[in-house]
């Protein structure tokens, strides 16, 4: 059963549709991520859950109670719900110990004595805050803090955990760390979570589902590798890093299996094997995209697996990353982006040859929300250009 629902969710603030129709499932025990540019609607969705701000169109459940739902002018107030939210700004009272927060909301329920002691410092040895307990709120540092504000969030034991980007008050070290610990908490707890976020990293790395929306809409709904490596459309894709989106052709196209085609294209820079979540007629114009982390460098002289994209040409531009190196590689025709091992000792100016397997093509419907690839109109077939010069 899911532990969550929206059924097709909107609101309007002054005549501007900030949330659009938006359908979303959580299950029980999962942290999903609701992603997206800033005023897309993350924010607005999240509190129509928590009951903050009234929906204009469709109904909320929490299991299978049904908490707002305009149409039958039902309307429960956040108190009814059994959810709790952690805000951006912790929202942690000063003038009370860590303590005396944490405690809060079992006291405004009537808890008293032992049983309200025992319950807050369970909740504070979960974010292991039990040594800190006597503290002032105000004298302990942001991700302890962030950590009271969490611990005051789950002692009363809500079905549901709502966070508007918990961490976004901390620098990048604690931010991840934060990170890891919360979500390792989720798991522990078994809680049912929905994180809002707009940044990519944290969307990815903690959920176990990520919502991509967009100016009040829903883009795509998916694993993080889903949605990473394949996106519905132009607008995920370019969501997620810079990949490379090659116009090309279909040739040929079948089912394989498991919702996923098999198909043949053709571009100006290869022609290959790629995947997709849908089926195209043969013909028709699609983009075929590659991620720069799927390319390694190889010699000229390997051998190359039928419809592997290849490329020969001058690195235009190489950025060291720490872990990586991300280069522009071009020759007379195009260009692409790739993303190579720090250790690969690659500078501007060298001729090299790269290739990402057919498995790493995904080929996704064409849009008009990309830029035209400047070799658009050059049919110079050099994705052969590898075994035509091989010795
Ligand atoms: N109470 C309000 N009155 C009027 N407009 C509002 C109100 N709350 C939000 N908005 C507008 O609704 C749109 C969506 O806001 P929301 O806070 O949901 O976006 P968001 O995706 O969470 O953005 P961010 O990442 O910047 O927090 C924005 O254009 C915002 O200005």
């Amino acid at each position: 059963m899911s532990n969550v629902s929206l059924r097709n969710i909107s609101k309007s603030f002054g005549g501007q549709r900030v949330v659009d129709g938006v359908d979303i499932e959580v299950h029980q025990g999962e942290l999903v991520t609701l992603l997206g540019p800033s005023g897309c609607g993350k924010t607005t969705t999240l509190r129509m859950i928590a009951g903050l701000e009234d929906a204009d169109e469709g109904s909320i459940l929490l299991g299978d109670k049904v908490v707002s739902d305009p149409a039958r002018g039902l309307f429960l107030p956040p108190e009814r719900r059994a959810l709790s939210m952690v805000f951006q700004s912790y929202a942690i009272w000063p003038h009370m110990t860590v303590f005396d927060n944490v405690a809060y909301p079992l006291k405004v329920r009537g808890r008293r004595g032992d049983d309200l002691r025992s319950e807050v410092e369970a909740a504070l040895r979960l974010v292991e805050l039990d040594a800190l307990a006597q503290r002032p709120a105000t004298a302990v540092s942001g991700g302890q803090q962030q950590r009271v504000a969490i611990a005051r969030a789950i002692v009363a034991k809500p079905d549901v955990l709502l966070l508007d980007e918990p961490l976004s008050n901390l620098d990048a070290r604690l931010r991840l760390k934060m990170g890891e610990d919360l979500r390792s908490l989720q798991r522990r707890t078994g809680i049912t979570a929905l994180y809002v976020t707009h940044d990519q990293g944290e969307a990815l790395s903690l959920s176990d589902r990520v919502v991509v929306m967009d100016k009040g809409r829903v883009l795509q709904i998916g694993t993080p590798e889903e949605v990473y490596f394949r996106p519905d459309n132009l607008a995920v894709s370019t969501f997620f890093g810079s990949p490379n989106l090659f116009p090309a052709t279909v040739e040929d196209c079948r089912y394989l299996a498991d919702g996923l085609y098999q198909l043949q294209v053709r571009s100006d820079l290869h022609r290959g094997r790629c995947l997709s979540a849908r089926a195209f007629s043969t013909g028709s114009p699609v983009r075929v995209m590659f991620r720069p982390e799927t390319f390694s460098l190889i010699a000229r002289t390997v051998a190359i697996g039928d419809g592997d994209m290849v490329f020969t040409g001058q690195v235009a531009s190489a950025w060291f990353r720490g872990a990586s190196r991300s280069l522009v590689i071009e020759n007379g025709c195009g260009r692409i982006q790739a993303e190579l091992p720090a250790t690969q000792p690659v500078r501007v100016g060298d001729s090299i040859t790269v290739m990402s397997p057919a498995e790493a093509a995904w080929c996704i419907a064409d849009g008009p929300s990309v830029s035209q690839f400047p070799c658009a109109e050059n049919s110079a077939p050099f994705g052969r250009q590898l075994q035509d010069s091989a010795p």
